[in-house]
């Protein structure tokens, strides 16, 4: 699916001669409208309709779209009551986590952008952008490598093509990916670097007298090799949408920790036998990690409880409606 709008979405299918699930960007894929029921909605392939993403998958038979199981789902808070989150990007293999060296890198920032891929199921990478400006690659590689155990690091230029390769390398495999980062990391110069080409012409709005129309703009790019880039309008503006085991996988060298602690319940302030305590006074942990740890729970906590107050708020309103619908067939039995 390459492009999600209200009452209808786009899909692309590969153009004749090509592989079946696979999209060339050289040959041209034919481009299908597919409606959405009212409620914005397709019949999914398994369990009840959904509310497609860009990245979907579809299953096309006859003349009926139905979506396919997703992989993983990058979402953002759902900003009306009825969504608790919303999805903005389905099937993502691989967030990329843009960040650039020049301004100096904000680690805390990496922190919250990992969380948001650990989320979506996906496989984060980092790419530190802009190494043709700063002097002090190799130590910023490492502080990323610490907050990012387990997680690859680039750093590349656009510039001169330093690390392309290795983002390459390193992007093997991955069919589908997303960029996330600050505005101005260099996220669409990254894109037009992988590409080869201007892919990246986003955005465009034109006026025809009749009011104006943003001109198609496909969400989901066909690259060389073929890769598939998803970037939708929501992306940039995604917040976090995180869950308490997100952050515990973006602080994996923590949570080790707290698993050494002596006290189960252990709030790692005054306990005796904290592992984090000790490990912040021995300087094997910083304290800006652990705030930026305590920061995210927190957050992860407070959304937990929206989302719980949201789903109360919604069953009281089904339970209204239940109990108004009885309440009239009452009436009605009572006037026969
Ligand atoms: N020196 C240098 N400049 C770069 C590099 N990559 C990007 N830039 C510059 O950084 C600026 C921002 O790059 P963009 O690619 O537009 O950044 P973006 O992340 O897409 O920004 P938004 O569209 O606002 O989200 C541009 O002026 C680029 O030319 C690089 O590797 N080296
Ligand atoms: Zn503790």
């Amino acid at each position: 699916m390459s492009r999600v709008d209200r009452g209808s979405v786009q899909v692309l299918l590969p153009a004749d001669g090509t592989e079946p699930g696979t999209l060339d960007p050289r040959a041209e894929p034919v481009e299908l409208t597919v409606p959405t029921d009212r409620a914005g909605t397709l019949p999914a392939v398994v369990g009840d309709p959904v509310h497609p993403a860009v990245g979907d998958r579809v299953v096309i038979d006859g003349d009926r779209v139905f979506v396919a199981p997703r992989t993983s789902e990058l979402s953002r808070d759902g900003s009306d009551r009825t969504s608790l989150e919303q999805v903005i990007a389905a099937n993502v293999d691989v967030v990329v986590i843009v960040e650039h060296l020049e301004p100096t890198p904000s680690l805390g920032r990496l922190e919250r952008m990992l969380t948001i891929a650990w989320r979506s199921g996906a496989i984060p990478l980092v790419v530190l952008t802009k190494s043709d400006l700063v002097s002090d690659t190799e130590h910023w590689v490492g502080e990323a490598e610490a907050v990012a155990p387990g997680v690859g690091v680039v750093a590349v230029s656009a510039s001169t093509g330093a690390g392309l390769d290795d983002l390459d390398t390193a992007l093997a495999g991955a069919q589908t990916l997303v960029l996330i980062g600050p505005s101005g990391a260099g996220k669409s110069t990254l894109v037009n670097a992988l590409s080869g080409s201007d892919v990246m012409i986003t955005g465009a709005v034109r006026g025809d007298g009749r009011g104006m129309h943003t001109t198609t703009h496909r969400q989901l790019v066909p690259l060389p090799g073929g890769r598939l880039l998803i970037d939708t309008p929501g992306l940039r503006s995604v917040g976090i949408v995180a869950t308490e085991e997100a952050v515990a996988a973006t602080f994996e060298d923590i949570e080790a920790l707290v698993a050494l602690c002596r006290f189960n319940d252990c709030a790692h302030e005054q306990e005796p036998g904290c592992a984090v305590v000790a490990a912040l006074d021995a300087g094997e942990l910083s304290e800006r990690r652990f705030t930026s740890w305590r920061k995210l729970q927190r957050e992860a906590r407070r959304q937990a409880a929206r989302a719980d107050q949201r789903v109360a708020a919604e069953q009281r309103r089904q339970w209204r409606t239940r109990e108004r619908s009885s309440r009239e067939a009452a009436r009605q039995r009572a006037r026969r």
